[in-house]
């Protein structure tokens, strides 16, 4: 294909001038001026002594009062400058006089007195010379505290200027116990707040401040490739038929025949450009499925004509109506001798996809990926459909579209292909996914040919993000660098406390389940790949294994080369290390001997998901079952110098075999159970010695064979536990 095609100019008005500027948000972690103060009843508005001189911004005040001095004599001491200093006025010592009130102290006294203590330590304006200064109440609309998710303890009391530990006394009286850091919820906040006149209003953070829904012009809009994604069973001939599109052959030397990495690639055709998603076929890639017929105009399914309908067919197709797309069947291996299309159209019909040629709405058509038969038409067809979708975008917007897949390269740092529906991405551009952001540092096409801006409906490789996004998460282009951080940081922060809850949760449930089950056996994993497509897919396919026996729990999956610090997390965890596709970095192999983790490697998932089942087994005890032999009857019993004590027997059932276990049975009780060390017949050392014959047994640490003893032998089967 050609290379995404440089996208129009700039509009003369930039859409990013449109975004409301952030400073429009208030949201509490803001930092705020810690200013001890007392509401006053909003019914009563009295007067006050003047406050004593200007402060700084943001400079951290306490007021004392000094007792006895109540209403005009009352003292000001600034006690954050100088705990030491005298106080104005009287000339006393306030050190001497003063005590700290507690805050509901501050205001009986203050109410007893008739005056109040500023609400704020502002910079009064200068009042007459004794003057009482009017005081205001305090606005109502400042009594608003904006809470996102959680408010701390601290924070909260410095925002209403109210003790933490009136806070945390009130918290306790509601039957809730709390640090002054703690978090706690923003109900909770209301409450509290309520408690002292305060209203909290609860606001999310809001992204669309920093992404904003731009109405759409429809004048603006033009016609955009479509983006297909071609689906169908394993093996069916999926990264042929791309191949066949693409006259590429890459299909040759891919690991277990399994795609494993998702790709995007544009081809140009005579009837105009095609996206296409290159999906694995292992049933393990089920989620980056879904995802890619999420973002996808078009389906290609490609069925086998010598296969048929198979389950992961179906599955496709379930997907593909699912989201609504258009269905565009590829009949594959049409050359191969034993190849039925109209088997292939028939068993179609049974999932509601008929034809075209039997009256049908889908477009089946007969195509061979090896001899090329087919394809042009298909790629008519796939132009054809699009045309009926009118796909169009406005390519005059900030960018926005959708992670396909990303890793971390060595040298190029995270690399993220992504597909651009909306908008033009150029490098430069500040760019937030998940949780991760950055500025686009570079961008390359399929062809590795580096571009400078991608228009609607074409993929692109992304250099310049913090961290490996996730596949399938959508981008978003926003006015800067510092705007796309805090959404990440914000999107990472809600992880975070989701995970910290679902941890506690899991815990807990853990706790259930083990007291349930008796304890179910877990294997843990640390799974690392080489895209995270792949991370993914292996992580949900060792998940599957789990039974009811023994479970698996994949305690991180990342991107990239196995580190030290895979390792230690394994070791932390007791975990094995599943690499796919990547290796140890240069001495990890050797950290992980000394910390006892067994680092396992694969490139072909299938694989990897045997040599896990197998661990999971060898978690469990073996069963080990008994195997009768047979019995003997002790007869006479011998001392013999330097071999010890030999029990003179003659076998009445089976037989008796050297080094097989047995129980020594007297009066129907065992008195004994061990391993027969030596077996005669006659004088000489036998094996075995079967029924109707006498002999020589003795038994390793046991001499106290009485005649009439029954000697019952045994062999022990150990048998491999099932999983389920
Ligand atoms: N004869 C014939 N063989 C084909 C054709 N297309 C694909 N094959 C063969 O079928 C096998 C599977 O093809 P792939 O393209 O790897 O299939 P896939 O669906 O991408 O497989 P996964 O990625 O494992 O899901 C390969 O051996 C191909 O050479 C075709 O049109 N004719």
């Amino acid at each position: 294909m050609a290379a995404a095609p440089q996208a129009p100019a700039r509009p003369a008005i930039d859409p990013r001038t449109l975004r409301p500027t952030s400073t429009q948000a208030v949201v509490i972690s803001r930092p705020t001026v810690p200013v001890r103060r007392v509401t006053p009843p909003s019914s009563s508005r009295q007067s006050f002594p003047a406050a004593p001189g200007p402060r700084a911004l943001g400079e951290v005040r306490e007021l004392k009062v000094v007792p006895g001095m109540l209403g005009r004599e009352r003292e000001f001491i600034d006690v954050s400058k100088d705990k030491n200093k005298r106080g104005r006025g009287t000339g006393r010592p306030a050190d001497e006089a003063a005590k700290s009130l507690t805050g509901k102290e501050l205001l009986a006294a203050a109410i007893n007195d008739r005056s109040y203590i500023p609400i704020r330590g502002k910079k009064k304006r200068a009042t007459k010379k004794g003057a009482k200064t009017q005081i205001t109440e305090k606005a109502e609309h400042k009594k608003i505290i904006r809470v996102e998710e959680s408010i701390s303890v601290s924070n909260l009391s410095q925002l209403m200027g109210v003790k933490a530990s009136d806070l945390i006394r009130k918290l306790m009286q509601a039957g809730k116990m709390a640090t002054i850091n703690q978090l706690i919820d923003a109900d909770t906040a209301a409450f509290l707040a309520s408690e002292f006149g305060y209203t909290v209003e609860k606001k999310g953070f809001e992204v669309e401040e920093y992404i904003p829904e731009v109405e759409e012009d429809e004048a603006k809009l033009v016609t955009r490739p479509p983006v297909v994604t071609v689906m169908g069973h394993v093996d069916h001939g999926k990264t042929s038929l791309l191949d066949a599109i693409r006259q590429a052959d890459v299909a040759a030397g891919e690991a277990g025949g399994i795609t494993q990495h998702i790709g995007a690639y544009s081809v140009q055709t005579s009837k105009g450009p095609i996206t296409f998603l290159d999906t694995p076929g292992h049933e393990a890639f089920t989620a980056m499925r879904q995802r890619g017929a999420q973002v996808t105009d078009l389906v290609v399914l490609v069925v086998a004509a010598d296969d048929g309908v198979m389950p992961q067919t179906i599955e496709s197709i379930k997907q593909a109506k699912a989201a609504k797309v258009t269905i565009l069947v590829a009949i594959n291996k049409i050359d191969k001798p034993g190849a039925t299309p109209e088997r292939v159209m028939q068993q179609l019909n049974e999932y509601e996809l008929v034809p075209e040629q039997w009256g049908g709405t889908t477009i089946m058509l007969p195509v061979s990926a090896r001899t090329k038969q087919g394809i042009p038409e298909l790629l008519e067809y796939i132009a054809l459909q699009a045309e009926v979708l009118e796909l169009k975008a406005n390519p005059e917007k900030l960018a926005k579209g959708v992670v396909i897949e990303a890793k971390l390269e060595k040298g190029r740092g995270p690399v993220a292909t992504v597909l651009v529906q909306e908008g033009t991405l150029r490098t430069g551009d500040a760019l937030v996914t998940g949780a991760e952001y950055g500025r686009v540092r570079a961008m390359m096409n399929e062809r590795g040919e580096q571009v400078k801006a991608v228009s609607p409906g074409y993929p692109v490789e992304v250099l310049g993000l913090s961290g490996v996004p996730t596949a399938g998460d959508e981008f978003d282009v926003v006015e800067d660098e510092k705007a796309a951080k805090e959404v990440a940081e914000h999107r990472a922060e809600k992880a975070r406390q989701k995970e910290l809850g679902s941890v506690k949760k899991a815990t807990l449930e853990d706790l259930f389940a083990k007291a349930k089950t008796g304890g179910q056996k877990e294997l843990n994993v640390v799974v690392k790949a080489d895209v995270q497509g792949s991370a993914e897919a292996v992580s949900t396919a060792l998940q599957r294994l789990a039974t009811k026996k023994v479970g698996v729990k994949v305690l991180t999956s990342g991107v990239g080369v196995i580190t030290e610090s895979d390792v230690l997390t394994a070791a932390a965890g007791k975990a094995i290390i599943v690499g796919f596709n990547t290796k140890p970095e240069t001495k990890v192999d050797q950290i992980a001997s000394q910390q006892g983790v067994t680092i396992k490697l694969f490139s072909i998932i299938y694989e990897a998901v045997d040599a896990v089942r197998e661990d999971m087994v060898g978690l469990l005890e073996p069963i080990i079952k008994e195997k009768p032999l047979g019995k003997a009857e002790v007869r006479q019993v011998f001392n013999i110098t330097r071999v010890g004590v030999i029990a003179g027997s003659a076998v009445t059932e089976g037989v008796i075999r050297r080094n097989a276990m047995c129980r020594v049975v007297r009066d129907r009780k065992v008195v004994h159970t061990g391993k027969i060390g030596s077996l005669k017949r006659l004088k000489d050392d036998v094996r075995e010695v079967a029924q109707g014959l006498e002999c020589g047994i003795g038994v390793d640490g046991f001499e106290a064979f009485k005649p009439g003893d029954v000697v019952e032998a045994y062999e022990q089967e150990s048998i491999r536990p099932s999983l389920d």
